[in-house]
């Protein structure tokens, strides 16, 4: 059974980190990070804080409806569904994309900046990451191509400035709890069949469960690991690669032992979808004989609009 590996990033060994990243994103497309800086007392506060959001009435919460332009604000359940099949997707989100989104400031005072201070943290782990990722992708290109440590980062340099400047959005997910004797029925799912759009999504889970991922033809639990974060990579690093590493599709389902329970667990999460900055332009960077690729390059932004056209349900 394949895994999802764990890095260990306390010790920055680049030869070590770039090589282990590198086997993880051409294979399994997930890696569990541990020692990665960020500190749990924020992460904890951004999931207690949002609960105190997602706790509100609906009539409340619609009251900051998610706005297609500047991509923040609430997503309720079945507005986003993420697989053609599903029935229903039962999942609440709340996004912002930079310290000035719009915030439930009236209800939730202190959201902003809870947020704003994980989205800090986020952010330099993403530029550590991106680092490595570039050294890693350098090992593996041609000569010719061999790519500097800041290929990456120069890319993604206003990552949480908005979306005037960077698609980057922070996402915190609630996926309400089963109350009473209600009957799962097929195609009813937190989080439908997908894969992530942009670069790499960094995501902090509670321990409640349920995120599979697919290798090859087999659905794979990606059980939350303490004090860890997750990492996958998006379809625009795929494309990116050339393939190389891959943008694996994964969902949320409901754990098998909540199901028929009086009443099951909500589940939580923090995503970070991390996008380059608008304008640059993707190109795939070699075909597999190693001429360079005849792929049409996309623009960032461009390629975020469309994903998020596609899913929204309004
Ligand atoms: O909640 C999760 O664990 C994953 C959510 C996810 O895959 C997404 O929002 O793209
Ligand atoms: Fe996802």
């Amino acid at each position: 059974m394949p895994e999802i590996p764990v890095v260990d990033l306390s010790n920055l060994d680049a030869h070590r980190i770039t090589n282990e990243l590198h086997q993880a994103f051409s294979t399994v497309g997930f890696v569990y990070l541990k020692n990665h800086g960020i500190d749990r007392e924020k992460v904890d506060n951004v999931f207690k804080i949002s609960r105190d959001f997602f706790q509100l009435p609906e009539n409340v919460k619609q009251n900051y409806p998610r706005d297609k332009e500047q991509f923040d604000g609430y997503t309720g359940r079945d507005q986003e569904i993420l697989e053609d099949s599903s029935v229903h997707e039962i999942r609440e989100a709340y996004d912002v994309t930079s310290p000035t989104s719009r915030y439930p400031d009236d209800r939730v005072p202190q959201f902003r900046s809870a947020i704003c201070e994980l989205a800090n943290s986020l952010r330099q782990l993403t530029n550590n990451l991106l680092k490595f990722m570039a050294l890693a992708l350098g090992k593996c290109l041609y000569s010719l191509l061999r790519l500097e440590e800041d290929y990456l980062c120069n890319r993604h340099r206003h990552i949480f400035d908005g979306v005037d400047k960077n698609g980057t959005i922070l996402r915190s997910l609630y996926y309400p709890p089963f109350v009473g004797d209600v009957i799962v029925q097929p195609g009813v799912v937190r989080c439908g069949e997908h894969s992530d759009y942009g670069t790499i999504t960094l995501l902090l889970q509670d321990d409640t469960g349920g995120l599979e991922v697919l290798s090859g033809k087999e659905w794979i639990a990606a059980t939350p690991i303490a004090e860890t974060v997750l990492v996958n990579l998006g379809d625009l690093m795929q494309f990116w690669t050339s393939d190389r590493y891959v943008a694996t599709v994964h969902r949320v389902k409901i754990p098998e032992i909540e199901i028929g329970r009086q009443s099951t667990a909500a589940r939580q999460s923090i995503a970070f979808f991390v996008q380059p900055d608008n304008g640059v332009m993707i190109s795939s960077l070699m075909d597999d004989d190693g001429s360079i690729s005849q792929r049409q390059p996309v623009e960032s932004l461009s390629y975020l609009k469309l994903r998020l056209s596609e899913t929204y349900k309004y």
